[in-house]
């Protein structure tokens, strides 16, 4: 079992914006899903962990290893799959993994290969091995970006926003490899799509303003949502005067009619009882007020 400490962890820019807040996260194998809005402070938590940048307070600690103190270690055991890899060289799928290999370290001929080949097979991409990368797909380029981000046996994989761009079935190919390397290794996912963590994650934490607004196992957190959410068809004009009476966590527009939902713990009058779903947990906790 792997574990990732996370102890009052802070991070300031150097332009004076605080990015992440006193964070505190204990995270074991399996996908752990970090869900937030645009700027809440996901990359920069990420950033840190894997290293890039040093806390201005607090400690990561990879099975017993500070990784301030021994960053060594965590490069050694970590996988990372950035959002996109911005350039794709003109070079094939298998001498590109080669090349990457030949950086993690990975120096015995052999053992390279064989774990080229492997992964290739892993990520469905035999057949493509001497295609170029840049003539891949969206979906093909992240599983080849799976593929980069395993080399070398990580125990930890970093994912972040990688489902961005893909049609609906190469997503679900996509999570679905993502799913079955989470049984050894910790996969931290970083998204703003609910789906993907409600999918994919036995353990979560909603992020906005660099701070941890809520964690927990995603089936725990909507269960305690039960009887508490509420919808309710309005007339736009109407809407001001809602949310003034009651905590709207979402709306929206369905067929031209615009519907809000609330947090209630009393059954409002005339709103009808919805089943709580990992959506209604994410917006619960962005609106709440501090
Ligand atoms: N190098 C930097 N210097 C100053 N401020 C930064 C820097 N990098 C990020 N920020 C700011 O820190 C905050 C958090 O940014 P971060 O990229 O970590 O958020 P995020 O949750 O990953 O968002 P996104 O999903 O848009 O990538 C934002 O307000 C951002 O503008």
């Amino acid at each position: 079992m792997n574990t990732l400490t996370i102890n009052g962890l802070s991070l300031t820019y150097k332009n004076g914006h605080q990015a992440i807040k006193d964070i505190s996260l204990e995270i074991g194998n399996g996908m752990f899903g970090l869900l937030g809005p645009n700027g809440a402070g996901k990359s920069s938590l990420m950033k840190t962990i894997v290293g890039l940048q040093k806390p201005r307070s607090g400690s990561i600690v990879f099975n017993g290893v500070n990784v301030s103190e021994n960053p060594d270690y965590m490069k050694q055991n970590l996988g990372f799959l950035p959002q996109d890899f911005g350039v794709y060289p003109k070079v094939t799928a298998y001498d590109l993994l080669e090349h990457i290999a030949l950086l993690k370290g990975i120096r015995h001929r052999a053992e390279r290969k064989t774990q080229i080949l492997n992964l290739l097979d892993k990520v469905n991409l035999s057949e493509f091995r001497k295609k170029e990368v840049h003539t891949f797909s969206g979906g093909m380029r992240q599983r080849f970006g799976v593929a980069q981000a395993l080399l070398g046996n990580p125990k930890i994989i970093i994912v972040d926003e990688p489902t961005a761009g893909l049609d609906p079935e190469e997503r679900n190919r996509f999570n679905s490899l993502l799913n079955d390397i989470s049984k050894e290794v910790i996969v931290i996912l970083s998204t703003h799509l609910v789906e993907d963590v409600r999918n994919l994650c036995s353990e979560m934490a909603i992020m906005d303003k660099g701070q941890v607004l809520q964690k927990g196992h995603p089936n725990e957190l909507v269960a305690r949502l039960e009887n508490k959410i509420w919808s309710k068809a309005i007339d736009k004009p109407a809407l001001d005067a809602y949310r003034d009476r009651y905590h709207i966590i979402s709306q929206q527009l369905i067929e031209r009619t615009l519907y809000i939902t609330v947090y209630s713990e009393e059954p409002p009058e005339d709103f009808m009882a919805v089943n709580p779903l990992l959506e209604h947990v994410y917006f619960h906790t962005l609106t709440q007020k501090p």
